[in-house]
């Protein structure tokens, strides 16, 4: 069922929770709503449930105009954070829940509900569970529980607002996996709110980043990584790094530390170029691209990963630098804490001073990503 908000808006009081908004789902999709607390993401995922009524704007479910449908004919399937059992049912009269409760006419037999409940219970992997009760089941098995009973009634949206919130890392990770590949078998159309960048990523065929009660960008996971076309979409989906300069006849300048733009006129301005911790290189003297300086505040490893920490050196930045690098990687440069290294960005975004908040991506030609550059 592909999903379609036109002009959707939404005010608690004198609030503008959502500003006019539009948005197409299509059919089968699995769509994250991003963005940090308060940015509406659990308001739209309401309207869309027909739990909260728009203030203006049309919703449809594929060609039918659902504004005005209660959420009861809707047919959507929802899935909360805190579980929702009945605790005075057993695992199996929750799932079947759903299905007890349809109008006489559309109920199924109790054989082939029974039938159904089975099926579900084996989808989601806890058919042994079936009489237990809730406070008998872990968070992870009370959240399939939950997914299974949204599912029972076959609906075509399933919505889920933070369905994994409440579960310890390793957990979240196997069920995302879990509810990616379900979605993946069974084709429903699905819309999950998180504020966890890794799962929006992870999960989503397209993530919708939301701030403020508007939309910032919609897309692919790999694209928004590509072409972020905000600071706010940048600084949101990870860490990043800062350089604001001034702009002085051939580069960019701040204090000591300068940097030469590629050879773009739009980009010999006044502004802030970002880069990720990834997609620089350290090297002992500065060369004819960059020279930006730094000292080495600290070294970690994390995971397959080392994150070095970085401060400004004869130049000002808000903020400590990072930068990335595998073990081996960082073996053959032989750093320490306290020396002095310079970076070299490979790629970044430039943000003009005085520009429309969109960024033009920087490719610096003569420095291939994974160079480690050692002098001019
Ligand atoms: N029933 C309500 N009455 C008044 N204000 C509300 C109501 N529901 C939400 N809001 C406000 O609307 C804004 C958006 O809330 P919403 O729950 O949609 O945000 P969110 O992005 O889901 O945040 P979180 O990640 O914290 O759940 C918030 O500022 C919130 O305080």
């Amino acid at each position: 069922m592909s999903i379609r908000l036109s002009n959707i808006s939404k005010k608690f009081g004198q609030f503008q929770a959502l500003s006019p908004l539009n948005l197409d789902i299509e059919e089968g999709e699995m769509i994250g709503l991003l963005g940090p607390s308060g940015s509406g993401k659990t308001t739209l995922l309401r309207i869309i449930a027909g739990l909260e009524g728009a203030d203006s704007g049309q919703l449809y479910f594929g060609d039918r105009d659902v504004t005005q449908v209660h959420v009861r004919e809707r047919h959507v399937g929802f899935v909360f954070q805190n579980y929702a059992l009945f605790r005075h049912m057993t695992v199996a009269e929750n799932v079947a829940f759903g299905l007890q409760v349809m109008p006489r006419k559309q109920r199924p037999t109790a054989a082939e509900i029974h039938k159904r409940v089975s099926q579900l219970l084996d989808t989601v992997q806890l058919g042994h569970l079936a009489q237990r009760y809730p406070e008998q089941l872990s968070g992870g098995q009370k959240q399939r529980i939950a997914l299974a009973r949204a599912l029972a009634t076959q609906p075509e949206v399933l919505l889920l607002d933070e369905p994994f919130g409440a579960l310890d890392a390793k957990v979240r990770k196997e069920l995302r996996r879990w509810l990616r590949s379900l979605h993946d078998e069974l084709k429903f159309t699905s819309v999950f709110v998180t504020h966890d960048q890794d799962e929006a990523l992870e999960l989503s065929d397209r993530v919708v980043v939301m701030s403020n009660g508007h939309i910032e960008q919609v897309n692919t996971p790999a694209e928004l990584y590509a072409q972020p076309n905000s600071r706010f979409v940048f600084d949101f989906l990870g860490n990043v790094n800062v350089f604001t300069a001034e702009w002085q006849q051939s580069h960019w300048r701040n204090g000591a530390a300068f940097l030469v733009p590629p050879a773009q006129p739009q980009l010999q301005q006044n502004g802030a170029v970002y880069v990720r911790s990834h997609e620089l290189a350290l090297s002992d003297k500065p060369n004819s691209q960059a020279n930006l300086p730094f000292e080495i505040v600290s070294i970690t490893p994390i995971g397959a990963e080392v994150r070095v920490e970085l401060a400004a050196h004869g130049w000002h930045s808000e903020q400590l630098w990072e930068a990335k690098f595998t073990h081996h990687q960082l073996q053959e440069m032989g750093l320490k804490r306290g020396n002095l290294v310079f970076v070299t960005p490979q790629t970044g975004y430039f943000f003009a001073e005085q520009g429309d908040g969109t960024a033009t991506r920087l490719n610096w030609p003569f420095l291939p990503p994974g160079s480690i550059v050692f002098d001019i």
